[in-house]
């Protein structure tokens, strides 16, 4: 299955049961190696779209596959490990745990995983953080950082099990310009030199420039991919 995307969703859509359509008629094949900037005006359904293929929500109609795997098939039980294992999540608010360290945050999700050893699990939270320029913060509660270094935590914390996927939504809402241009730069080197994918939210145009690629939503609805 070589031509097999690594995410693909096939004629999606969402309703609540209430009525209100979220996005509808989504066609998106998504390659390793590909940062996709998702843009579009306010209540558009980009943040529903991250949902639903960051299977924390699931499709009224048509099918998301992730790794050529039909996930409509899967239990919820299924589908949270397989976000554990192979997406990683950050959000406008970094929800890091205020009692843990940053390294401690980190950890977390490679113990809910439970395949490292806990030497191994504590090398791989400390070379995430050197990674992403964050060796000093290891030790530091999230109150002790600025707000630039706590997201980078969050992005270290998302990136802890190796994902295949990252899907961040407005990550980078709450910081300033510069900031905000790091996380996304970041962003782009992740999915360059380690070949993931990387889906991000943003109303903000100048930074979706950063991505290679813009998906646009009006009404929830795709209107221009490029
Ligand atoms: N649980 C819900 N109940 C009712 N309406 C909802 C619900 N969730 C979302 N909506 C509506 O669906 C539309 C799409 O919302 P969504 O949050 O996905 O848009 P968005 O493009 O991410 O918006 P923003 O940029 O403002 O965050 C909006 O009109 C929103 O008000």
């Amino acid at each position: 299955m070589a031509c097999m995307p690594l995410l693909a969703a096939e004629g999606v859509g969402r309703t609540l049961p209430e009525g209100v359509t979220l996005v509808t008629d989504i066609d998106l094949r998504v390659e390793r190696g590909e940062f996709v900037a998702i843009t579009g005006p306010s209540g558009s359904g980009k943040s529903s779209l991250l949902y639903l293929l960051g299977l924390l929500d699931r499709p009224s109609r048509g099918r998301i596959l992730l790794e050529g795997r039909d996930t409509a098939t899967l239990s919820a039980p299924e589908l949270a490990a397989l976000r554990l294992a192979r997406l990683g999540f950050v959000f406008q608010f970094h929800f890091l745990l205020p009692e843990f360290t940053a390294l401690e945050n980190v950890l977390i999700p490679i113990r809910r995983l439970g395949t490292r050893k806990p030497g191994a699990a504590q090398a791989r939270a400390r070379s995430l953080l050197a990674a992403l320029g964050l060796e000093a913060a290891a030790d530091k509660l999230p109150e002790q950082l600025s707000g630039g270094m706590r997201q980078r935590v969050a992005v270290a914390r998302a990136l802890a099990n190796d994902p295949v996927l990252l899907l961040a939504d407005e990550p980078t809402g709450n910081l300033d310009t510069r900031n905000a241009a790091a996380v996304f730069d970041i962003f782009a080197r992740l999915a360059r030199e380690e070949d993931r994918a990387i889906l991000v939210v943003t109303h903000d145009a100048e930074l979706a420039q950063r991505a290679t690629r813009r998906v646009h939503l009006v009404d929830g609805r795709i209107v221009s991919d490029e």
